[in-house]
């Protein structure tokens, strides 16, 4: 008999399906260090961010030209339970807020010619209260994760993967939680700065949901539509889309790596394609970097979420680029290479 077609399907063929990076690109990179002016191996971490642009894009000289930060903004009905130290309202107003500049996304992006993307998921509906019942329908979150991978169309060349949720920080805790086990204490951090009392309704929250849907998370899919807003789920289809598309991705903070997670969990090899952009002061992000094999590019005690720390972090990346591409050689520069005397 053959086996019920789920709305999942075509996900995990696609995962199934992810290239793998371009080693030739990789060794190209290694041959070129090798001969810039500079000691074997001193640009640290930056020689191996000019080789992963490279083994990612397929192209022995990564390019940055088109590098762009997607905001996916999305209402949590588990707002309503006073999770969160600001309305819910907050998150409609600060879309409009990304839209004027006024936001510190804009300013970062200003900063290091980054391009900005938003996109409302449905924000006037927001998704059902995850202790009460699942967060959408299996057919809804998988348009939503299609959703996520129509957004980065377009000739991008790095993509930094944010978010916008009054509230998502409940949910993210509630996904770590159901991923990784432990007590909802492990996962639940203060989000925007609740104060105790939040703080303990969070918790409840994040015990409530994950005691309701305890047996069904076994599948980090089914897990994705129970406990997730419709901003990890369309982060997830980002993420997935920008691997199809040879795109580097730049991961933000405790929530961005919360549909990162949902990933590494279906296939530990589908966040390949994917850096840290920093490490989040909330506190369980450090312990999900640890999970996903992921050491950070930043630690400066960010926990904003927008796509904030990923963009960042993009300076960091450029500058690596440089480098590479344009260090003068050893021949070049006629500066003596190593034991030539
Ligand atoms: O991603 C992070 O590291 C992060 C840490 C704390 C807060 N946030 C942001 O704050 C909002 C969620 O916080 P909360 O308290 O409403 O759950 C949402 O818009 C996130 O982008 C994001
Ligand atoms: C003002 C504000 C800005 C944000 N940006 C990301 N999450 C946010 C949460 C709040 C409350």
């Amino acid at each position: 008999m053959l086996a019920e077609a789920s709305p999942f399907d075509s996900i995990r063929n696609l995962i199934a399906l992810m290239p793998q990076a371009s080693e030739s690109a990789a060794a190209a990179v290694r041959a070129r260090q090798a001969e810039l002016t500079k000691p074997q191996g001193s640009l640290g971490r930056l020689e191996e961010i000019a080789e992963f642009l490279a083994a990612w894009q397929g192209k022995p000289i990564p390019s940055l030209d088109r590098p762009l930060v997607a905001i996916f903004a999305a209402n949590h009905g588990v707002a309503a339970k006073g999770v969160s130290a600001y309305p819910a309202s907050v998150t409609r107003a600060m879309m409009e807020n990304f839209s004027s500049g006024g936001a510190a996304i804009n300013q970062i992006c200003g900063a290091f010619g980054l391009g900005l993307k938003v996109f409302d998921l449905a924000l006037d509906i927001p998704t059902k209260d995850i202790t009460q019942e699942p967060a959408m329908e299996a057919a809804a979150a998988a348009a939503t994760f299609a959703f996520g991978m129509e957004a980065i169309a377009g000739e991008v060349d790095l993509l930094c993967i944010g978010e916008m949720g009054i509230g998502n920080t409940t949910i993210a805790a509630a996904i770590y939680h159901g991923l990784y086990g432990g007590v909802a204490e492990d996962w639940v951090g203060r989000g925007t700065g609740v104060d105790d009392g939040a703080l303990t309704r969070k918790i409840a929250a994040v015990k409530a949901a994950v005691a309701l849907h305890g047996p069904f998370l076994d599948d980090p899919l089914e897990l994705m539509r129970r406990l997730g807003g419709r901003e990890i789920a369309a982060m997830a289809g980002a993420i997935v889309a920008a691997r199809m598309q040879n795109i580097p991705v730049v991961l933000d903070g405790y929530v961005a790596c919360a549909a990162a997670a949902i990933l590494h969990a279906l296939d530990p090899r589908a966040l390949d394609h994917c850096l840290a952009g920093h490490v989040s002061a909330e506190g369980a992000h450090g312990e999900v970097l640890r999970r996903l094999g992921k050491k950070p590019l930043l630690d400066l005690g960010m926990r904003l979420g927008e796509g904030s720390g990923a963009a960042l972090a993009v300076g960091v990346i450029k500058a690596a680029l440089a480098c590479h591409t344009d260090m003068a050689t050893f021949a070049e520069a006629h500066v003596a290479g190593k034991d030539e005397g």
